[in-house]
């Protein structure tokens, strides 16, 4: 974090307010562009392209197994430098994608779509390398926890937003947005992003730098992630 930085993490009285919460508020525009994007918002008013939507399930699918050994290399960074306290809720994620998979092949059969024949479209493509340079050592604990908080984050604001009063969802699509729009997925992002902030407030000004450009990178991708799922990019 730079100096700016330092000062947008502190509240008047000089005491360091949570880091994650002064990003989000310095990058308002893009974490809004990213939890607020034209795809979900279609969702929620009930206009979304139902093609689009089969492209954003197929393409998730491969997202989601790369994610996994996304996961797997965050909980090793977790286990290697951090004192170990924060590996049951790692371990939680990471079990819990087994489920998750279990539902994206499930979904697909539902709206016919061939996990089989799903290439990865350019914006998964890139998004997934981000997601394998995880699995560098060099890349600290901090950074990559950081990452995961935001990476979920993203999708529950994104799915809550879509099962808010006054949605008009179609009803076939509630239970994709339940699935990372409820109160249960909203309380393990807030487990992540306190174990983010104590992490960032126990880093050097150089980790915390690379966790803010890894939380900016992340919200980059999920627009071009949600880009691609509207058209085909
Ligand atoms: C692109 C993307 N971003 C986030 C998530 C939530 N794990 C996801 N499934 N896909």
């Amino acid at each position: 974090m730079d100096g700016g930085g330092v000062e947008a993490a502190m509240d008047g009285g000089g005491v360091e307010a949570a880091t994650t919460a002064a990003w989000m508020a310095r990058h308002r525009g893009m974490y809004e562009r990213a939890t607020r994007h034209p795809f979900t918002v279609s969702i929620r008013d009930g206009t979304v392209d139902l093609s689009a939507f089969r492209r954003w399930l197929g393409q998730d699918y491969m997202f989601v197994k790369e994610f996994v050994a996304f996961l797997a290399s965050v909980l090793l960074k977790c286990c290697r430098q951090s004192d170990g306290s924060d590996m049951e809720i790692i371990l939680g994620g990471l079990a819990s994608l087994s489920d998750e998979l279990s539902w994206f092949k499930k979904e697909a059969e539902k709206w016919s779509v061939n996990l089989a024949e799903v290439s990865p479209l350019k914006s998964n493509t890139e998004y997934c390398r981000f997601l394998q340079s995880f699995s560098e050592p060099e890349i600290s604990y901090v950074v990559a926890i950081t990452t995961f908080w935001i990476i979920e984050t993203v999708y529950q604001d994104s799915f809550a937003f879509c099962i808010e009063e006054g949605n008009k969802t179609p009803p076939e699509l509630l239970g994709t947005c339940q699935r990372w729009g409820s109160p249960e997925f909203k309380q393990y992002c807030q487990s992540l992003q306190r174990i983010a902030d104590r992490c960032l407030a126990e880093a050097s000004a150089d980790a915390a730098r690379s966790a803010e450009e890894a939380f900016l990178r992340v919200l980059e991708l999920e627009i071009g992630f949600w880009d691609m799922s509207s058209s085909r990019s």
